[in-house]
């Protein structure tokens, strides 16, 4: 990678501390700023190239995606994942090329049987639940983690959970747990200090049992999916992958090269974590923005009110009526991705980027925050401006122009789901309720938290229905 810029380090631990630092995207950014949009850090002896602007994560992902398909192998992803047998932190083997196609697959058949009617009877469940809290200030953010694991829940086991099942609260306390850990440093350094991992570590104790609960409570459902099984009724994810296991594996798996049943575990477990936390994430985000905006509030509202001309309740072929909601949708997307520096990509070939050379092996990182914040393509960008997207002078590319999802071989594989879910419960929200702070001075704070996720910091609302508000209006 001759000639790549590169900022300076120390010796011997070249750029780690611009690696510690707890803001890494806005750093990455300010990064870019005097050295361009790629760069490399160095750090011991492995290199990471960032990515911080549309055209090179274009290029990069999209326009060379098999070049950059990889992950960086890591002694924990290993230690959690059955050797790194992982769907999301896997490297691009033939087995996880398998394991992504029947994951997207058995996703793709449950969403055309049953999704839309799933989402909108969660949205309703959980309007039903804003009710009952009769206009006393809350924290949601934790409702809307409830619910969106509820959704996956049913979608990869059938199994409808009540928000009280103890069972239920233990498996969802386990995902949030499973994703808080792994973004502590103390795991981030095992991976980079091998002379820590004979050393005792309380968080990564914790993580492995953590890790044992999901992986007890993964196999409980695959061995019951598998008891009760029948072709001719595939019922949610857990059954399609049996079906697959049956028609592919019948005889012990041998075409299938290093696939294995322990793949399928992972790839389940995977989808479970990915559906749970980020479009809660991003549902609270969107109400943490709208307090502060009550015009962009009143705005959707009168939307919904005109789109669904009475009674009715919203559906997803609604969308097509609704631009701001959409708008909005998209600038929550674009300021709060929830996943700012996506995962990291591993290259699996000698390759190229803006005509660097990046040599097979080196890590990637796209930083999509900065994509998404890069002053060039997106004025006032720290701003939250819906119109944005309806105003521009062309529309689609100021979509293709947001990557919260990413791009390319790698790409969230529950981009549709999330994209559903994130529009039916908002219209429902929004269409029966309006979002207040409890007093005129207590606002949601915007800059939220970094680490693997971008988290927004615990805040409360007073949810008040449209009709008690003065012409079903927030500002007259
Ligand atoms: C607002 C919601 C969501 C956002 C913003 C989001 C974003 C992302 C991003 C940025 C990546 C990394 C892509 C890359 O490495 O280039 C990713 C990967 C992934 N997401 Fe999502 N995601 C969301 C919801 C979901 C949901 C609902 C599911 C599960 C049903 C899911 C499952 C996954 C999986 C399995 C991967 C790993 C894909 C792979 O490595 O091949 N995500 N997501």
């Amino acid at each position: 990678d001759r000639g790549l810029p590169s900022p300076p380090g120390l010796p011997l631990l070249g750029n780690l501390l611009d690696l510690a630092r707890k803001d890494l995207p806005v750093h990455f950014m300010k990064l870019a700023h005097c050295h361009g949009p790629i760069y490399r850090l160095r750090f011991g002896t492995h290199d990471i190239v960032v990515l911080n602007n549309i055209e090179v994560i274009r290029e990069a992902l999209m326009k060379k995606w098999s070049d950059f398909a990889g992950r960086p192998q890591s002694y924990t992803a290993d230690l959690i994942s059955f050797g790194g047998k992982d769907l999301s932190l896997g490297d691009y083997t033939a087995a996880w090329k398998i394991q992504r196609r029947l994951a997207h697959s058995s996703l793709q058949r449950c969403q055309r049987i049953s999704l839309e009617a799933l989402i909108i009877q969660g949205a309703q469940d959980l309007c039903q639940e804003f009710r009952s809290y009769g206009g006393t200030p809350v924290d949601l953010a934790e409702d809307f983690s409830m619910h969106t694991c509820k959704i996956i829940a049913s979608l990869a086991f059938g199994t409808t959970f009540e928000k009280h099942d103890p069972k239920f609260q233990e498996i969802h306390k386990c995902i949030s747990d499973l994703v808080s850990l792994w973004g502590s440093p103390s795991i981030f350094a095992l991976d980079f200090f091998p002379l820590l991992r004979s050393l005792p570590n309380a968080v990564l104790d914790r993580l492995l049992t953590v890790v044992k609960r999901r992986d007890a409570f993964v196999k409980e459902q695959l061995e019951e999916h598998k008891r009760t099984f029948q072709a001719q009724e595939i019922r949610d994810i857990t059954d399609n992958m049996i079906l697959f296991l049956k028609e592919r594996g019948g005889e012990g798996l041998q075409s299938l090269g290093d696939f294995d049943e322990q793949h399928i575990h992972m790839a389940i477990a995977d989808l479970f974590i990915g559906g749970t936390e980020t479009t809660a994430s991003t549902l609270t985000w969107t109400v943490a923005f709208l307090i502060h905006h009550p015009q962009a509030q009143d705005r959707i509202y009168s939307e919904l009110c005109d789109a669904l001309g009475g009674g009715r309740r919203p559906t997803y072929s609604d969308r097509e009526h609704l631009p701001y909601l959409n708008a909005t949708i998209s600038e929550i997307l674009r300021l709060r991705p929830v996943a700012p520096l996506a995962v990291p990509h591993c290259t699996t070939r000698d390759t190229s980027i803006s005509g660097y050379l990046i040599p097979k092996g080196t890590t990637v990182i796209p930083n999509l925050y900065g994509a998404h914040h890069d002053e060039k393509v997106w004025t006032c960008h720290a701003l939250f401006q819906p119109e944005r997207f309806l105003e521009a002078e062309d529309p689609q590319e100021a979509q293709r122009n947001t990557l919260a999802f990413s791009t390319g071989a790698r790409v969230c594989l529950g981009e549709g789901l999330a994209r559903m879910e994130i529009f039916l419960f908002l219209a429902h929200l929004l269409w029966e309720f309006a979002f207040l702070p409890p007093t005129p001075t207590e606002l949601p704070d915007l800059d939220g938290s970094f680490g693997i996720n971008l988290r927004c910091n615990p805040f409360r609302v007073k949810i008040v229905p449209r009709t008690e508000l003065a012409g079903g209006r927030l500002q007259t």
